[in-house]
């Protein structure tokens, strides 16, 4: 049976219904969801209940047993979970019940997590699907990322390496253990006991336990329940009962099926959860055939590549790219202030963080069909640069002054910045299209995807611009 199918089958017994949606392959995006039938904005079109989630207490009482540092994030203990049923094995540890070994007990409550959880597993994405995320690209690759991506992946690789080494002692982590043939299959990451056809796919630990974290970084939920556990990098989930602050970092869970949706970045379809599960209902009509996404969150691309690892596609949602989308403009803002100017700057608390935003459009024009462009904040550093840190400066700075007498300058010098990145991400397009050898070809090309996007959005606030120009 097709694996999408047996998943189905599997789900459906546990208690998940599906009301006119199927799984389906979507080119370029793995599985989807799409409609069976015509749907109407409110329908019902999926109910998880809870007893189907994985969270921190459906943890393997195995993998909880080998000590796993308290501190341990919950990102990196569901990774381990997971890590578990794809074909890692734990350590033959001092602290088993059978010294030496790993215990029957033991042996025993991974193969029921792995037997219960099969036809789940069987639909994760392998390791090698997880090729466009730029954590595992080669480090040429990650240093042509833009800024904001640079930043968010650094601050991921830290807390990999920080889960990894808090669960590193639970598992095996011998070479020899490692690359024995009869393990390939499951631990490439597919749980359905296929050998390996790839000698590539013979992961070491380490990079098998990373792509359990990655399928918990791309695939989780917002979620906590009454006990106060927290187990979603928040994929838009509403609880309709009690809101509690929670740090939500930790609070995840998987589900099945619902893992599915893609991403939308206009009208996603509304996730919600309460004591009994999550729901998740049609934001518009959909016809049949087409297919149904929820929304990750009002993520800019550099966000959704990073953690995502898939760059908007020009045709989707709006017809125009990723609305939520915007451009850091500190790499060219920041390197013409002097150490006096970012000193005025950081005392009024508007240093850094200069972005130019993806969303606004002739609908945001003033009075005069003037637009915008930029954020306050780069108005501000623009606008220090262009006049001074005299009383005019002060008044817009403070909100008393529209500033309409200095943006004549300011928009010329913003204009000026604007060409000059735009000629960064023509240059860093060029340089990755010619390193033919780094890296795999998805890779180079999300990556040029990406600066193509920031190309076109400098494109239109440069045309803008020269509008407003016209119009003075
Ligand atoms: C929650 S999973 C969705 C199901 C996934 N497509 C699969 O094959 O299992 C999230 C992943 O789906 C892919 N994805 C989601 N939305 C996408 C989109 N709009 N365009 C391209 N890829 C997308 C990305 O690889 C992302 O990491």
């Amino acid at each position: 049976m097709d694996p999408l199918e047996e998943l189905i089958t599997w789900a459906t017994a546990k208690g998940v219904k599906l009301h006119g949606i199927k799984p389906a392959r979507m080119p370029g995006r793995g599985v989807g969801i799409v409609a069976t039938r015509q749907i109407t904005q409110g329908d019902v079109l999926l109910e998880v209940p809870t007893s189907c989630l994985r969270t921190t207490d459906t943890v393997s009482p195995a993998l909880l047993a080998r000590k796993l540092p308290r501190r341990i994030s919950v990102h990196g203990l569901l990774a381990a979970d997971l890590a578990l049923d794809l074909g890692l094995d734990l350590q033959c540890a001092a602290s088993s019940p059978n010294s030496g070994s790993a215990s029957d007990s033991e042996a025993n409550s991974i193969a029921r997590s792995r037997s219960a959880h099969a036809p789940w597993n069987a639909v994760c994405p392998a390791p090698a699907d997880f090729a466009t995320m730029p954590l595992v690209w080669p480090a040429a690759l990650q240093a042509l990322l833009p800024g904001p991506a640079r930043e968010l992946l650094a601050k991921q690789q830290a807390k990999l390496a920080r889960d990894w080494a808090d669960a590193a002692a639970a598992f095996a982590v011998s070479a020899e253990d490692d690359r024995d043939d009869a393990d390939v299959g499951a631990g490439a990451g597919f749980n359905d006991g296929t050998p390996s056809p790839s000698p590539s796919l013979l992961l070491s630990p380490e990079d098998r336990y990373r792509h359990a974290w990655l399928l918990v970084n791309t695939r989780t939920f917002y979620y906590y329940n009454d006990k106060g556990s927290s187990s979603g990098t928040g994929r838009g989930a509403k609880r309709r009962k009690v809101v509690r602050p929670t740090d939500p970092d930790s609070c995840m869970c998987l589900q099945p099926v619902a893992d599915l949706f893609n991403h939308d970045d206009g009208e996603g379809c509304a996730v919600a959860f309460d004591d009994a599960g999550y729901t998740v209902q049609a934001s518009r009509a959909f016809a049949p055939g087409e297919e149904v996404r929820i929304s990750y969150g009002r993520h800019p691309g550099d966000f959704l590549l990073v953690e995502y690892g898939f760059a908007v596609d020009d045709g989707d949602g709006n017809g125009n790219g990723n609305r939520w989308d915007e451009v850091a403009l500190d790499d060219v803002v920041l390197p013409r202030l002097g150490a006096r100017q970012k000193k005025v700057l950081e005392e009024a608390g508007f240093l850094g963080q200069y972005v130019l935003d993806g969303n606004v459009s002739d609908a945001d024009a003033d009075a005069d069909g003037a637009v915008t462009v930029a954020c306050y904040r780069t108005q501000v550093a623009v606008r220090l640069l262009c006049c001074g840190a005299g009383a005019e400066w002060r008044r817009f700075v403070d909100g008393k002054d529209d500033g309409a007498a200095s943006q004549g300058k300011v928009d010329a010098l913003l204009g000026e910045m604007l060409r000059e990145y735009q000629a960064k991400a023509e240059r860093t397009i060029e340089e990755v299209e010619r390193l033919g050898d780094v890296g795999e070809p998805e890779q180079r090309a999300v990556l040029v995807k990406r600066w193509r996007q920031i190309r076109r959005l400098l494109g239109a606030n440069i045309a803008r611009l020269e509008k407003n120009n016209a119009q003075a």
